[in-house]
């Protein structure tokens, strides 16, 4: 029996990368269980450029479960949360720390509460799936705080029913959720294609267009969408099987030009199924449009594809490129048509690895304001700048999952008091 008497303090800290899909996940045939109407595959993005941290903290002296998110206290009585905590503390194992003299028992931790401190490094409920490293994160340091021994599939269909896409996080790479048969939920897993280094060519772009929060979340938007649209079970049996197994051959033998092809077109068609909404939904505006044409227009031109694109619930264009070469164009091309404000600092503009921006030949904003226009424009023609439309860009690469930070000074909460530092 932990000692209750004593003030000791234990914390894991975990950091998980976010995910972006290229075969979307929209539509629920269980609302509770988050079970999907479709498989659906993501590339995990490299948590260097965007991650969640999340600290998970337990004391005797801890008198509520409690939650902050980036610096702000937050309600946990949703019923997401609730079911991951249940489903992570009724695994929960014997932990024991010599050093620091802590003994929990399985049946202590029915009583014992924890503080849990979590921090996005890019912004939350924008589109750039904020939900699926958090409660990818959630899960997984919870996990490891509590010694539960599940392995990262079934961590993985705990974390679903926190949101969907974040049993995605659970691994790097190239990953796939299976939508599963079973009622219970026990077979909508995720499980990992390939890992980061399989296709480390790949170079991915984020065009932030707007960080503001969206008008329809991703649960309402596939919630009507599913009610109302006459075109949604249609995709979901006759389109995405093909779809997700030709996807798994491109990302199996490095195939971009299959790779894109079929990234672009589920993206689409996702869009497509939110018009097709009623009251429509458009996640994407005028400035999304204006990448799809831009990108769109240089594939055809090269006669294959060198660039995909894909949105997610939100204006934001994530674009992968086929190698370092064609990204150090795109990030030109993009630059040309989508520069910064005059003040701004070509640093804050262009974040994440910025050794593109070097490949680029590009120093500051001067080099920006030098850029001629891409091949295919004549002139320098004023209507296809547009300046400040884009907020700032990403440049990122396939990543790793989730991992431990040992480090303690890392930790989100204070070891003292188990409050946020
Ligand atoms: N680090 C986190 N820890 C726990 N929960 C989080 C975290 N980050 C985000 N969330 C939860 O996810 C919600 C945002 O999810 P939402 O689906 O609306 O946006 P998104 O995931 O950023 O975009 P999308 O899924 O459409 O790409 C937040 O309101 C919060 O409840
Ligand atoms: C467009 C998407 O990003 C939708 C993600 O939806 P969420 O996973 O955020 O939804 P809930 O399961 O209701 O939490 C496509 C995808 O990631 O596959």
């Amino acid at each position: 029996m932990a000692d209750q008497s004593k003030r000791w303090i234990l914390m894991t800290t975990a950091q998980t990368p976010t995910n972006i899909a290229v075969i979307k996940y929209w539509g629920k045939r269980d609302e509770s269980l988050i079970l999907p109407i479709n498989d659906s595959i993501s590339v995990t993005l490299d948590p260097d450029h965007l991650c969640t941290t999340t600290t998970v903290a337990v004391s005797p002296s801890f008198d509520r479960d409690r939650m902050w998110l980036n610096k702000k206290e937050i309600s946990l009585s949703s019923d997401r949360y609730q079911r991951c905590l249940r489903e992570i503390r009724s695994r929960a194992n014997e932990v024991e720390d010599e050093k620091k003299g802590i003994k929990i028992t399985k049946k202590d931790w029915e009583n014992l509460h924890v503080h849990i401190d979590s921090y996005n490094n890019f912004p939350t409920a924008a589109g750039l799936a904020s939900s699926a490293a958090g409660l990818a994160c959630f899960v997984f340091a919870l996990a490891r705080l509590m010694n539960v021994k599940e392995d990262l599939g079934k961590l993985s269909a705990i974390a679903r029913q926190g949101s969907g896409s974040a049993c995605r996080s659970l691994y790097g790479g190239f990953v796939k959720w299976n939508m599963g048969k079973n009622d219970d939920g026990s077979d909508s897993i995720a499980v990992q294609l390939a890992d980061e280094k399989h296709w480390d060519d790949l170079v991915i772009v984020i065009a932030v267009v707007s960080s503001q929060q969206k008008e329809t979340s991703s649960t309402a938007g596939m919630r009507e969408c599913v009610e109302t649209s006459k075109l949604i079970q249609y995709r979901a049996k006759e389109v995405v099987p093909k779809q997700v197994a030709d996807m798994e051959a491109a990302i199996k033998y490095h195939d971009f030009p299959s790779f894109a092809r079929l990234a672009c077109s589920d993206s689409n068609q996702f869009h497509a199924l939110c018009l097709d909404t009623s009251p429509p939904i458009f996640y994407m505006n005028d400035t999304s449009h204006r990448i799809i044409g831009c990108i769109e227009k240089w594939n055809r031109a090269e006669g294959s594809p060198q660039v995909a694109y894909t949105f997610d619930a939100g204006p934001n264009a994530v674009l992968i490129a086929r190698n370092r070469k064609v990204a150090a164009l795109l990030l030109q091309r993009l630059l040309f048509h989508f520069p910064p404000h005059p003040d701004t600092d070509l640093d804050s503009y262009v974040t994440g690895d910025k050794s593109i921006l070097q490949d680029a030949g590009l120093k500051d904003i001067t080099d920006v304001e030098a850029l001629p226009p891409p091949p295919g424009i004549k002139d320098n023609i004023p209507a296809l700048k547009y300046m400040g439309d884009v907020s700032y860009f990403i440049c990122t690469r396939p990543g790793r999952g989730p991992v431990i930070l040992g480090d303690e000074s890392l930790a989100l909460l204070s070891p003292e008091t188990g409050l946020p530092k």
